[in-house]
């Protein structure tokens, strides 16, 4: 596994070594024990999994809020979607600041966001499968979300047209309407 911290400390990408064969490939997608050596100690409880079947969905930006807080580790399992996460640990160097990486079945990179930071993506293929594995279980009294487009977060999302959102994305608010449960701790 290559483990690279984007310029957002704590964000990090991974990419699992594929053992290729005649059948095609296999690959560890995730190791708790060796990924706690490389000091991304994680207890993931929980695995999810969409389809999104039009080119230009976007889901995001999502968060849960503390107690349930998520950490996530994200693949594609199909096509070719633009993950993104956004720091929004209030008092952060960071804060307010994105990435974004293409992940796809075929790169198989991962993205892994610590908890603090919203998460979304947007497809790039039809019928575009994500995976993702998160640090605590569904709460949606904790659910929250900041609207894709917010100007103040500038993501570019590489899209040809009008996202198609959920109904619940289309009402989340801007970042100058938005209060962040998270507070930062410092430097790790
Ligand atoms: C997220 C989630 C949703 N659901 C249900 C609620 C709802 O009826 C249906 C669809 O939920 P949503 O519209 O929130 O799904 P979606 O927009 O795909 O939400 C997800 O987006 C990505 C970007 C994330 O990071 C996730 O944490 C999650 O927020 O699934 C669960 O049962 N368990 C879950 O963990």
């Amino acid at each position: 596994m290559q483990v690279t911290e984007t310029p957002l400390p704590g964000v990090f990408l991974l990419e699992p070594r594929r053992f290729g064969d005649d059948r095609g490939f296999f690959c560890e997608s995730w190791n708790k024990a060796r990924m706690a050596e490389a000091g991304l100690d994680y207890d993931f409880v929980q695995d999810n999994h969409s389809m999104s079947a039009q080119l230009g969905t976007v889901r995001g930006l999502h968060f849960q809020s503390p107690p349930h807080a998520q950490a996530k580790l994200v693949r594609c399992g199909r096509g070719v979607l633009f993950d993104v996460a956004v720091d929004i640990r209030k008092g952060s160097p960071t804060y307010g600041q994105w990435v974004g990486y293409e992940l796809s079945f075929d790169n198989g990179k991962q993205l892994l966001i610590p908890e603090g930071f919203l998460h979304g993506f947007a497809t790039r293929t039809p019928d575009t499968e994500i995976i993702y594995k998160c640090s605590d279980y569904y709460a949606p009294e904790c659910d929250g979300a900041v609207r894709f487009d917010c100007p103040d977060l500038g993501i570019d999302w590489g899209l040809s047209g009008d996202a198609v959102l959920s109904e619940k994305d289309a009402a989340a608010p801007v970042m100058a309407d938005f209060d962040s449960p998270f507070v930062w701790e410092g430097a790790a």
